[in-house]
């Protein structure tokens, strides 16, 4: 506001100067110099509060970007993984980046906005008390720069919204294609997969092009408006000076403040495409932010019971689950693991034996009967202390970009060496750890790739022991372990499995024979239960699985030989 006060008050003063020392008679120098000092005063003021809005309006608008990163991140970590299913990677990363940089550079522009406003207004009245009917001359362009204003903005909306979108879109076809950069080479299908990012670039492009078109149609008519107030002043503000109706040193001021004017108007169109970018960006944004996470702790959580003679006892009563799609996954399934006990779920590919890992720790919710641990439904247990309780060794390893040390403890980030290479042993990782240029401080590339498929397995094992689960889940942590070397894997797991409620969803005969019991999933519910021997003398159905496993193992050994 000062520095738009400085700005306004240099008219005036030039009026003062021009009036009583240009056209006194005789002309007064001494007025002219104080003025013309004053005129100095108002601008270096001016000029001093015009570098402390720059500053605060950046250190605000960085502000806001941050804070609202720092919600978008924590928001994502908080959405339930339907929401992650439905929703690609590449999608979220443009709204934690080009959305919140449109949202910033908005934010940057409202302290000049309010400025620009308070200019008009300003000018305004001084006009208005100077000369009425100049004024209506001056300023008789303005509804016509609000209605092209108005149809501008609306016509640009609907654009900006599709370049943020068609943004996206190119986002997540580069975030799938670095990822997917193995697949991709493998497949040799670079080129489709250029056309790909090929076509997102042009919808880009033409979104981008149809935006600027409307820019390029309105933003010159709005430009264009002031200037011709300008004619106007000078044309009938002349005449009033010739026939001595108007002080030179008035029309001079009324022409230096319709410049004033420019500036504001000029921005208006800039300020309206900003905000039509930064309402999109933060329409984006605010879709992740206001997504309600649909697993959430219990409003009065039940704490699981820390004491007891063993630990770990899980009960699937009656559980119905389907995903989105709404297909029955399970049906009324019955599961019973005593603390401590081992089993091994085998069923058809796409039987369910995943699902039923991932419903334990409540990545989704059952949508019938109620998943136990120790007694508790799982709904109604602190989240943290329940997750915390249930490791996984997921199927399709993820390790992160850090030293192996780090990766290890990932559940526990201040765990001392011991226990990390504790945790390595039993996983019989420690043995080709040590035997690593730099050991534990070996830093592993980007998930993981410079290890060999057993030897990151190995890893992701030892990441979940040391986190010491009451419950241990197991999704075919063997399937990419050398058939040669699965037997140390097995011993290891064998100790690890010792005492700890143990699932392993198995693929392949080895890794059955490494759990007390079986489970055989079929039809969304257990089918069978009892040892590997019972069920092969009991279960034709186990058999008939049990076969189909074993021609895919060895399917599998022929692709890999
Ligand atoms: N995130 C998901 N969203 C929707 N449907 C899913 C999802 N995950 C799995 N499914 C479906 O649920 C069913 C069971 O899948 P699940 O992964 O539990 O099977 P599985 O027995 O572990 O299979 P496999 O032995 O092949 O790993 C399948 O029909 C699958 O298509």
């Amino acid at each position: 506001m000062l520095w738009t006060i400085g700005k306004v008050a240099v008219p005036w003063i030039v009026r003062q100067g021009v009036d009583r020392g240009i056209e006194a008679e005789p002309p007064d120098i001494g007025e002219i110099r104080f003025w013309g000092l004053m005129v100095l005063l108002a601008g270096a003021g001016s000029a001093i509060f015009a570098g402390a809005r720059r500053y605060m309006a950046f250190r605000e608008a960085r502000r806001t970007e941050a804070d609202l990163r720092d919600q978008i991140f924590a928001q994502i970590q908080r959405l339930h993984f339907a929401y992650h299913d439905r929703t690609q990677a590449g999608q979220l990363m443009s709204r934690g980046n080009t959305d919140l940089q449109q949202v910033q550079q908005f934010v940057v522009m409202i302290p000049v906005t309010i400025s620009n406003a308070l200019t008009v207004l300003l000018v305004t009245v001084l006009l208005v008390v100077i000369d009425p009917i100049l004024t209506l001359f001056a300023l008789g362009s303005l509804p016509v720069v609000n209605v092209l204003g108005k149809r501008f903005s609306t016509r640009l909306f609907p654009n900006v919204m599709r370049i943020q979108e068609e943004s996206a879109q190119l986002a997540s076809v580069v975030d799938e294609s670095v990822q997917g950069v193995r697949v991709v080479k493998g497949f040799g299908a670079e080129p489709a997969q250029s056309t790909k990012l090929e076509t997102e670039a042009e919808d880009v492009y033409d979104a981008a092009m149809d935006a600027s078109y409307v820019r390029a149609r309105y933003l010159p008519a709005i430009e264009l408006m002031p200037n011709v107030g300008l004619i106007a002043v000078l044309a009938y503000g002349g005449h009033q000076v010739m026939n001595d109706e108007l002080t030179l040193g008035t029309l001079v001021s009324f022409n230096l403040y319709v410049v004033l004017l420019i500036q504001p108007l000029r921005m208006l169109g800039m300020i309206i495409a900003q905000a039509q970018r930064a309402a999109a960006a933060g329409d984006r944004v605010a879709e992740v932010l206001s997504t309600a996470p649909r697993i959430v702790d219990p409003a009065h959580p039940r704490q699981l019971p820390s004491k007891g003679p063993a630990l770990g006892h899980v009960q699937f009563e009656a559980v119905d689950f389907s995903y989105a799609d709404g297909t029955p996954v399970l049906r009324e399934l019955q599961l019973d693991v005593p603390a401590g006990q081992s089993i091994a779920l085998v069923g058809a590919t796409g039987s369910g034996k995943s699902t039923i890992a991932r419903l334990l720790p409540r990545f989704y919710d059952v949508d019938g009967g109620r998943i136990l641990l120790d007694g508790v439904d799982v709904r109604e247990a602190p989240l943290a202390e329940l997750r915390r309780a249930v490791g996984i060794v997921f199927e399709d390893t993820f390790l992160f970009s850090a030293s192996i040390a780090a990766n290890i403890a990932f559940a526990d980030p201040d765990a001392p060496q011991e226990q990390i290479e504790r945790a390595a042993r039993l996983a019989g990782a420690h043995d080709f750890i040590v035997e690593l240029p730099l050991g534990y401080h070996t830093e592993i590339g980007e998930r993981g790739f410079s290890l060999s498929g057993g030897q990151r397995q190995r890893i992701a094992i030892a990441r979940a022991i040391l986190a010491d689960p009451r419950v241990l889940i197991l999704d075919d942590a063997t399937s990419s372990v050398d058939p040669t070397k699965e037997h140390e894997i097995r011993d290891a797991l064998g100790e690890v499995m010792q005492g700890r409620t143990t699932i392993v969803i198995a693929h392949r005969p080895a890794t059955i024979a490494l759990a007390d019991r079986v489970a055989l999933l079929g039809d969304g519910r257990i089918v069978a239960t009892g040892t590997h021997d019972e069920l092969l003398a009991t279960s034709e159905a186990y058999r008939t699985v049990l076969a189909a496993i074993e021609r895919d193992v060895e399917a599998g050994e022929e692709v890999r030989l």
